[in-house]
């Protein structure tokens, strides 16, 4: 029986949404999966830090008040987010990185990943803003320590997609894609064809734990960009940076919009597509596009996301699931540290 020691740095909804699922399944995982996890430690920039290597309460834990400096009320806790000791110094072999995603330049998540990553620990992250804008750096760092570094959240979050691209399709030839990736947008645009106004919209999207910490990155297209970017270089092979993907989000489509797509038989969607043209070279976009309703992609609804590769062999073959919430994409993490325990068992 494994047990793996776990440090969560930022504990906002999905790695409190953790906490959860170690609290209510530990004891199964164990049977079922062959491992357990022991959370060791856990920094959050608002709620502050606890190194506790001897392991905390995961129930206790995931009851936590949202209150500033919660995490000192706890024996050790401290008010400040010492992000540094509880990735080095926990004993942890697992961090899960949930912080913002910053789509800027990653920061400061790239380097709690690279400080884990230095010292031989696995990463699981659903953090968008290393991989896209450094995942070549830290994949490279990761295999040099003999470290797993793993996202599979950083796309449509609990949905299977990087994997079963890389694993369940390999050998057919993957020649584009193109989905909805983005649960807010999503959940906006079909909130508003009920007859919801924009705002009001974006703010139920908050409450539910689909949205962004800034929901512009969501509306504005730039969350998917993040994904399109992860998705071209994982899977395609490219080695596209943001710059190279032209970005229009949806706050431009008003209700008037969105009525006459119906009246037409047709709806709007965001949709984040890659392409490899015929001359090699990958033409990557995030847009607004008018599907018709028979459109694969047309009946997607909320906050489910879907993808559909292009497929040498196959055709198009087209994954939809949940796209964004606390749960569904905590169960992401669990799927990398899966992951990480099959692959390390079957060595
Ligand atoms: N919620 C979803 O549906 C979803 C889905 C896929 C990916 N993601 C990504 O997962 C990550 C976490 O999402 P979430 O919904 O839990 O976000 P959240 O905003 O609820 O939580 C993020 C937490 O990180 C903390 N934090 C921010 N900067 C920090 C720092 N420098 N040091 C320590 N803590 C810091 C914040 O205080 C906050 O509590 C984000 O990067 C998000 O883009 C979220
Ligand atoms: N804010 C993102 C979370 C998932 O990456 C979304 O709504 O899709």
């Amino acid at each position: 029986m494994t047990e793996y020691n776990i440090a969560l740095v930022g504990f906002g909804g999905v790695n409190r949404a953790l906490a959860q699922l170690i609290a209510e399944r530990n004891q199964a995982w164990k049977k079922q999966l062959g491992f357990s996890l022991k959370i060791v430690g856990v920094s959050d920039l608002f709620l502050g830090s606890i190194v506790a290597p001897q392991g905390l309460d995961a129930g206790l834990l995931s009851q936590l008040p949202a209150t500033k400096g919660a995490l000192a009320q706890l024996p050790g806790g401290q008010v400040e987010a010492l992000n540094e000791p509880v990735i080095k110094d926990s004993g942890a072999d697992i961090i899960a990185e949930a912080t913002f995603t910053n789509p800027v330049d990653g920061e400061p998540a790239t380097t709690f990943c690279r400080w884990a990553l230095e010292q031989g620990k696995h990463v699981v992250t659903t953090n968008k803003g290393p991989i896209a804008l450094h995942g070549a750096e830290l994949k490279a760092l990761a295999q040099r320590n003999q470290a797993a570094f793993e996202y599979e959240g950083a796309v449509m979050s609990g949905t299977p997609v990087i994997r079963l691209a890389q694993q369940s399709l390999a050998g057919s030839e993957l020649l584009g894609f193109e989905g909805i990736l983005n649960g807010t947008s999503n959940f906006v645009l079909t909130r508003m064809e009920g007859g919801l106004g924009f705002a009001e919209a974006v703010a139920e999207a908050q409450a539910l734990g689909y949205a962004e910490a800034d929901p512009t990155a969501d509306v504005e297209g730039f969350d998917v960009r993040l994904k399109v970017v992860i998705l071209a270089n994982e899977l395609l092979g490219a080695q596209l940076t943001v710059s190279d993907v032209s970005c229009r989000g949806i706050s431009g489509l008003t209700a008037a919009d969105l009525e006459q797509a119906r009246v037409e038989g047709a709806r709007w969607k965001l949709i984040g597509s890659a392409q490899r043209l015929a001359d090699g070279s990958l033409q990557a976009s995030v847009e607004p596009r008018l599907l018709p309703l028979a459109h694969p992609l047309a009946g997607i609804s909320g906050a489910i996301n879907a993808v559909s590769f292009n497929t040498e062999l196959l055709g198009a073959v087209t994954v939809s699931g949940p796209g964004a919430g606390r749960i569904e994409t905590a169960f992401a993490l669990l799927s990398d540290i899966i992951h990480i325990h099959q692959s390390r068992s079957s060595r």
